[in-house]
């Protein structure tokens, strides 16, 4: 699909942009050299393999991973440069995770979920509670909020994940397998949330092995053992 001049604007300075990255975990190269880059607007997938490196690469980017080569520049600014200071970096460029596995805390509610990192990152407490309400909202879960996580399917908890990282204002947001707990209505809500926090002017990239929602995106790259290309 081809991404509307208004919408990826070509010539906007990179929101993600990088260079080199070279993952090793042991004996296996997770990332062999993987450049990237990824403008305001846009919405790209990362296909590929189970193992392929898709959840490095994210993970790379959000901070989490320090490379062995190569540099990640968010905003022009260089994340996951220094082993532990890299998720403050990634944070403070304004980079948002929905990770593999949805990373909340069981015995939270929905809402505490959502709320914790709005908090965090300095959203005043008269405020944070409505942003989190409107973004379980959005995600369908408004009658849920009150919940345990534990007390949620799969595909809730999977959501309460989306919502939490859509409360934020993130620069960059990064979905990991976002929509591979969802049916297939959950699944376009959540593309469709995705897709509107690009249009909103947000880097938006998506891991996935579902081919609805590589569809969805402006642009798929492909990952082939820690080798990036473009199909
Ligand atoms: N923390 C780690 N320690 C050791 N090996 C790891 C670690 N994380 C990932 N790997 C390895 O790196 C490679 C890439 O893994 P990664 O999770 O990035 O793949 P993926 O494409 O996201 O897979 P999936 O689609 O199954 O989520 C795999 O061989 C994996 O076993």
């Amino acid at each position: 699909m081809t991404v509307p001049d208004h919408v990826a604007r070509p010539g906007a300075a990179p929101a993600v942009a990088c260079t080199g990255l070279v993952v090793r975990f042991g004996a296996t190269t997770a990332l062999d050299g993987v450049d990237l880059v990824v403008r305001p607007g846009e919405l790209v997938a990362v296909t590929g393999h189970s193992g392929a490196g898709k959840s490095t690469l994210l993970s790379v980017v959000a901070g989490i991973v320090t490379p062995d080569a190569g540099e990640v520049l968010v905003d022009g600014r260089r994340v996951g440069g220094v082993v532990a200071a890299g998720v403050a970096e990634a944070v403070a460029a304004g980079v948002a995770l929905i990770p593999q596995g949805n990373g909340l805390a069981a015995m939270l509610t929905a809402r505490e979920n959502v709320l914790v990192p709005l908090l965090a990152r300095g959203v005043a407490a008269a405020h944070a509670p409505a942003r989190a309400d409107a973004a379980l909202d959005a995600v369908g879960l408004g009658e849920v909020f009150s919940h345990l996580v534990e007390e949620l399917s799969g595909g809730q908890q999977q959501r309460v994940a989306v919502a939490r990282a859509l409360a934020l204002d993130c620069r960059v947001l990064l979905a990991d397998e976002p929509t591979s707990e969802l049916d297939h209505t959950n699944r376009e809500v959540v593309l469709r949330l995705l897709r509107a926090r690009a249009s909103q002017g947000a880097a938006v990239v998506m891991a996935t092995h579902d081919p609805e929602a590589a569809a969805a995106a402006d642009r798929v790259v492909h990952l082939d053992d820690g080798v990036l290309t473009t199909p």
